[in-house]
Parts: structure tokens; sequence; C-alpha cells
């Protein structure tokens, strides 16, 4: 049966090198009546406390997804035939004024959802979680955030400024934004400011899965208390792709050593097929530092098992 659904355009006709970039070479918004899922660039870096250079984390990815083919043999599912998802360009967000970029992308973003369709949306630095977070919760209330990064992220403010990429979970809790009993940072690592850290963060609704616990638990019970964690919740995923070690992403801002595996990463992203994903970003990605798109392939699949995680599976057939 052929799908009712446009996917890529078909590799052995035009080669996958070839064209102007939408990501996984899906069609764009316009040239569909409806879209289920919709991958959007949020290109703004002004955020970011380190080195800057997310800001051109869209285009990269997009080139880097020329690669990705339909079927995902370990979820056994094909994404783009399943549902329709589209590349829905890029929102443009003011690189000098942080309060007026986030507007745009809460207003761009609150508009692409209004019909249903869920966002994917590719960074930028972390910062763009909070309008994300704040255009999604309009549709579902509070929602268990799933974030994935070596940073909590949940800081107060850098330079008096509350709105950067090491804060946007404190703002979104303070907001009402988060369910408190279900959200979970996954891999986190690194120096902190000091102990008071982890007792803010912890007041502020997370809970925390450690990069070294991956040493001590394991992979299947590092799933399985996620999976716990979020219990039946609506879920925003978070992955800022520096939760990876810098071998597997040298290219991002803010690099820490110690860090996932792309292999690892994966593996508990495809555990998400058992919950409900209502919107997800990945952020963090900066070209300037990765080498032979090593970080922007981990980062274009991460996106791909995202949405082979979002794809709905055909009802088991009755038994008779
Ligand atoms: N969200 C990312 N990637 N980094 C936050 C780091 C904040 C800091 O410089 O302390
Ligand atoms: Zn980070
Ligand atoms: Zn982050």
């Amino acid at each position: 049966m052929t799908s009712p659904f446009i996917g890529p355009s078909d590799a052995s006709i035009s080669p996958r090198y070839a064209g102007i970039a939408t990501f996984a070479r899906l069609p764009r918004i316009e040239d569909v009546p409806k879209a289920d899922i919709a991958v959007v660039g949020v290109p703004f870096d002004s955020g970011v406390s380190y080195r800057p250079g997310a800001r051109f984390g869209p285009a990269h990815v997009r080139e880097a997804s020329r690669l990705l083919r339909p079927y995902n043999p370990v979820q056994d599912v094909e994404p783009f035939n399943a549902q329709q998802i589209v590349d829905a360009g890029d929102i443009a967000a003011n690189p000098f004024s942080i309060d007026e970029a986030v507007q745009q992308i809460e207003t761009a973003a609150t508009a692409l959802g209004a019909d249903g369709t869920r966002l994917l949306t590719i960074g930028g630095d972390h910062t763009i979680a909070l309008p994300l977070l704040r255009a999604v919760t309009r549709r579902t209330g509070p929602v268990a955030v799933l974030h994935f990064d070596a940073h909590l992220d949940t800081w107060d403010t850098y330079f008096g400024a509350p709105v950067t990429h090491g804060t946007p979970f404190r703002r979104a809790s303070e907001e009402g934004l988060i369910n408190l009993d279900a959200s979970l940072h996954i891999g986190i690592r690194g120096p902190l400011y000091s102990r008071q850290d982890l007792k803010d963060d912890a007041r502020l609704g997370f809970a925390v899965i450690a990069a070294h616990e991956f040493e001590t638990d394991g992979l299947a019970r590092v799933i399985e208390r996620m999976l716990a964690r979020l219990g039946d919740r609506p879920v925003y995923v978070s992955v800022d792709i520096d939760v990876l070690d810098p071998s597997h992403a040298p290219g991002t801002g803010t690099p820490e050593a110690g860090g996932l595996t792309s292999r690892e990463l994966l593996a508990i992203i495809r555990a998400l097929a058992a919950v409900t994903i209502v919107g997800a970003d990945v952020v963090e990605v900066a070209p300037a530092y990765d080498h032979a798109q090593v970080t922007a392939v981990a980062a274009s699949h991460v996106a791909y098992e995202i949405l082979s995680a979002m794809t709905p599976r055909p009802a088991p057939a009755p038994s008779s």
C-alpha cells in the first residue's frame, strides 16, 4: 500500500547530496496540506555563557541529516511513512534582544502548533527551551520535562540576566510549566558553582540521573528509572547535545568530560516509544567546533530517533 504522506525526496532519482537541505530531505511545510510533526530551526545563540556559534546549528544539522534513511530497524517503524513530517524552516529571532527573540519563538511555535502539529526544534542555544515550553504547555498544561544535558540549566541569572542558556528550566519551573513530580535530568556531570545548585534543582522539580550512574547502574536500569519517573504524563524532551561526551560531540559551546556515548543516548531515546511526547528540541550544536560533522551526525540521529519514538504504532492484530 502506498503511503498517503509525502516523504523524503527519492535518493535514487535525486542524489541525497543534491539540492537545498531540508531535515532528512523532507518536504517543506508549504508543500503539504497538514503536518503532524514539524521540524523547525531556531538559529539563536545570544543566550550563551561561553563559546558562541549555535546560531549555525540548524543549517549544520540539516546538512548532516541528508543521509538518514526511511526505515528505523531497531524501533521497527518508518517515521516518514506513518505520519506527515515536514521541515518548517527557521524561526526568525532577534539576535540583539533576548526578550524579543524569546517572544518571537513563543509566538511562532504557538502558531505552528495551533492545529495540533507537534514540534521537533533544532537549536540554537538552550535558552530556546523556555519559549518552546511556554508554547506547548498552553495546549497541554504542565509537562514532564525529560532533559538530557551535562548541565542542570536551573541556575538563576548570569550577569543579572534571567533568560540565558543556563536558566531555562528554573524559569519554566517558576512559571508552573513543568510537572514537579516527573521531570528529570539525564547525563549531568562536571563541576557546579556550589552544593546549593543541586538543592535548588531538586526544589524546582527535577530528579537526576548523573553521567557517572551509567557506570554503576547500567543502561537498562537507567531506562527503567527514567520510565518510572515519567509515568504516563505528557513529556517534553530537551536534548542538549553536550550530554554526549566531547569525543562524540565536540561541536558545542560548553563541553564537559565524561559524557554519554551516542549509542547510549540513542538507546535511551528509543525507550521513549512507550511515552507520549508532546514536543522536543535538540540544541547547542555549534558547527565552528565540529569536525567531519561528528556532532551534527549525532544530532540528526538523535532527532530521527525522537521522530521514530513519536511514530504511532499499528494496533496489534486481533487474535483469532
Ligand atoms: N546549556 C548549556 N549548554 N550550558 C549551560 C552552561 C552554563 C554555565 O556556563 O555555567
Ligand atoms: Zn549543556
Ligand atoms: Zn543545556
